[in-house]
């Protein structure tokens, strides 16, 4: 079993700690799904497991050993931080049996990791003349090739098409279930809610979140209830009597933050008020990182400055 494991990480770039004190796991058996704002120091941390960046203090370790440390490091680690890495003068196969051999791993990986990637057809075509979900694709296909226990990709949804979407989730899923440890950075919140089952959250180089993706919803998240009925005024003057305040939704119904179903349901009973509709709506990963980073912000701002910006 391989984990990735941060410890007490920190990069200071200048003036900018882009990595904070940060300590985490990613365990194996699952997608992990690593989000944050802009800036946040997502691809630093990733960029620093891979060795591509020094850690101004702490550790950055798979399966207990840095990444320098590793033999063929791509048996061990497959990472797509960037999907442009490819040189564009070369062909797909070759760019892949280059990386084979250099961290020798058998050629018959590339035909393998092609056909996965759905790029067999291309192959032998140059990388200049890629789309970008092409390109992705490659990436990804580079991440495979080592059939490692760790896969590490920044953004791997970006450039594809809706029926790539569906590969990449479905693909990063069998991934987790084979006990691989498969972190994956987003802005795409509907997506990781679909793909993730846990989450790590980063706001300004600081671990904001660690968490089941059930729980982060649970805990972020306000409940609210949509309900429709052929009295909206009487029911919702019931409702602002007990403290519940209900809200047009804009399409005839009512929206009712912070209440459950049973709530409306009894209440609505006690006074023969006809329901049409009563429904619990799953407030959304997004609304429930936005609460998150916004507090994170706002505790940010609010906070005594310690250093110069
Ligand atoms: N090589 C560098 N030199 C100077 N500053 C850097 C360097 N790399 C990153 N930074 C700064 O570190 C901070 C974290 O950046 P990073 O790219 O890790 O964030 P991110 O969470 O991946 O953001 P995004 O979602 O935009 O990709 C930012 O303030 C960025 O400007």
């Amino acid at each position: 079993m391989t984990a990735i494991e941060v410890q007490q990480l920190t990069k200071v770039y200048g003036a900018v700690r882009a990595v904070d004190d940060l300590t985490f796991r990613v365990e194996p058996g699952r997608v992990t799904g690593f989000l944050g704002p802009n800036g946040a120091g997502k691809s630093t941390t990733m960029r620093m497991v891979v060795g591509l960046d020094h850690p101004t203090s702490g550790t950055a370790t798979v399966g207990g050993r840095t990444f320098r440390e590793l033999a063929d490091p791509l048996r061990h680690v497959g990472a797509m931080l960037d999907a442009g890495a490819a040189h564009g003068g070369r062909r797909a196969r070759d760019h892949l049996l280059a990386l084979a051999h250099s961290n020798r791993i058998p050629a018959r990986r590339v035909a393998q990791v092609l056909d996965e990637t759905g790029l067999s057809a291309a192959a032998r075509r140059r990388v200049r003349s890629f789309s970008l979900g092409m390109r992705q694709r490659l990436g990804i296909a580079a991440a495979l090739l080592g059939d490692p226990a760790v896969l590490m990709l920044d953004e791997p949804a970006n450039g594809l098409d809706a029926e790539g979407i569906v590969w990449i989730r479905t693909l990063l899923k069998r991934l987790a279930a084979d006990g691989r440890t498969v972190l994956i950075s987003s802005h795409l919140m509907t997506e990781t809610a679909l793909t993730a089952d846990h989450l790590i959250v980063l706001g300004r180089g600081r671990l904001l979140a660690d968490t089941a993706m059930d729980d982060f919803l649970r805990e972020h998240a306000g409940r609210r209830v949509r309900v429709r009925t052929t009295d909206g005024a009487r029911l919702r003057a019931e409702l602002a009597r007990v403290g519940w305040e209900a809200a047009p939704d804009g399409s005839g119904g009512w929206l009712v933050e912070g209440a459950d179903p049973s709530d409306i349901g009894a209440l609505a009973a006690r006074h023969g008020i006809a329901l049409l509709e009563l429904a619990d709506e799953a407030t959304s990963l997004e609304e429930a990182y936005l609460r998150l980073t916004a507090e994170a912000t706002e505790f940010v701002s609010a906070a005594p400055q310690t250093q110069e910006v």
